[in-house]
């Protein structure tokens, strides 16, 4: 799949939200887009998920099947939770939803109505039907925020799933929930541009630990002109410094227990 010039804006006099975009997505790739608000994440994943036309450019060879999941699922629908997965089930062919809804906690509410939904529960509605279809292409805006804590840990085993199969992923995130994910694509969008970062530092990375690289303990890895830096904050400030950093354009991650040790 290609993104060739795509440029984007909302009206003819408006500034472009996306200008000339360029980005090859191959079957498999994970990709963790990042921004601070309204730096036109949500635009770009409806402009990739095919729900939005380029102003300019294109989006070619674009999956058959794509499964994409809003921030927030829409509710006003006058359907139950069943009633709506049964319904797009039918729609996406017969597809199975059940297994999907079961696996996120959603069978508990079956036969509750979408607009009763906490947030959070309507975006696993959202969720299952996405997944339900086996995409080609997975589309998912903010997928952690709202959710609770096991779906949240569920969520990276499902992304590998669909990519395993072949899917190809790519959520907006502020949390950097999907940072540990082997091989993931960083993109961040900034003044309307998008920008692919270079993956951040592998466990290999830290084992070339090379403190007098500058002198500054934490420095432990460098490739170009890029060092990897380690970084000491309070647990409490972690969503908050990662948010930070990826908003400015670095592709920041939490360490694994493993890696810090
Ligand atoms: N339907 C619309 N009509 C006009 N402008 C819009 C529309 N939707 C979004 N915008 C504008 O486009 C820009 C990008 O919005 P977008 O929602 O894509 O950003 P975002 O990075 O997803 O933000 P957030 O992190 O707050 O969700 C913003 O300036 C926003 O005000």
């Amino acid at each position: 799949m290609w993104l060739t010039q795509v440029s984007f804006r909302y009206r003819r006099r408006d500034r472009y939200v996306i200008e000339a975009a360029e980005a090859r997505l191959a079957p498999g790739d994970v990709v963790e887009l990042t921004g601070a608000n309204g730096a036109g994440k949500s635009t770009l994943l409806r402009l990739l998920a095919g729900l939005t036309r380029p102003t300019s450019g294109a989006v070619t060879d674009r999956p058959a099947v794509v499964g994409y999941v809003p921030d927030r699922f829409p509710t006003g629908q006058p359907f139950t939770v069943a009633g709506y997965l049964r319904h797009m089930a039918r729609v996406r062919g017969g597809a199975r939803w059940e297994p999907w809804a079961e696996r996120v906690g959603l069978d508990a509410f079956s036969e509750v109505r979408l607009r009763e939904l906490s947030k959070g529960t309507a975006h696993k509605v959202g969720l299952v039907q996405a997944l339900m279809a086996e995409p080609g292409l997975l589309v998912l805006d903010e997928p952690f925020a709202g959710l609770d804590q096991d779906t949240r840990d569920a969520l990276p085993q499902i992304v590998t799933e669909v990519t395993e199969r072949g899917g190809i992923v790519v959520a907006s995130d502020h949390q950097g929930g999907l940072g540990t994910l082997d091989g993931v694509r960083l993109w961040s969008l900034r003044s309307a541009r998008l920008i692919e970062h270079p993956p951040s530092s592998s466990p290999a990375d830290s084992s070339a630990l090379d403190d007098s690289l500058d002198g500054s303990p934490g420095v432990f890895a460098a490739s170009g002109d890029a060092v990897a830096v380690e970084v000491r904050v309070p647990a409490r400030d972690l969503d908050g410094f990662l948010r930070r950093m990826r908003d400015d354009g670095y592709p920041a991650r939490a360490l694994t227990e493993e890696e810090a040790r």
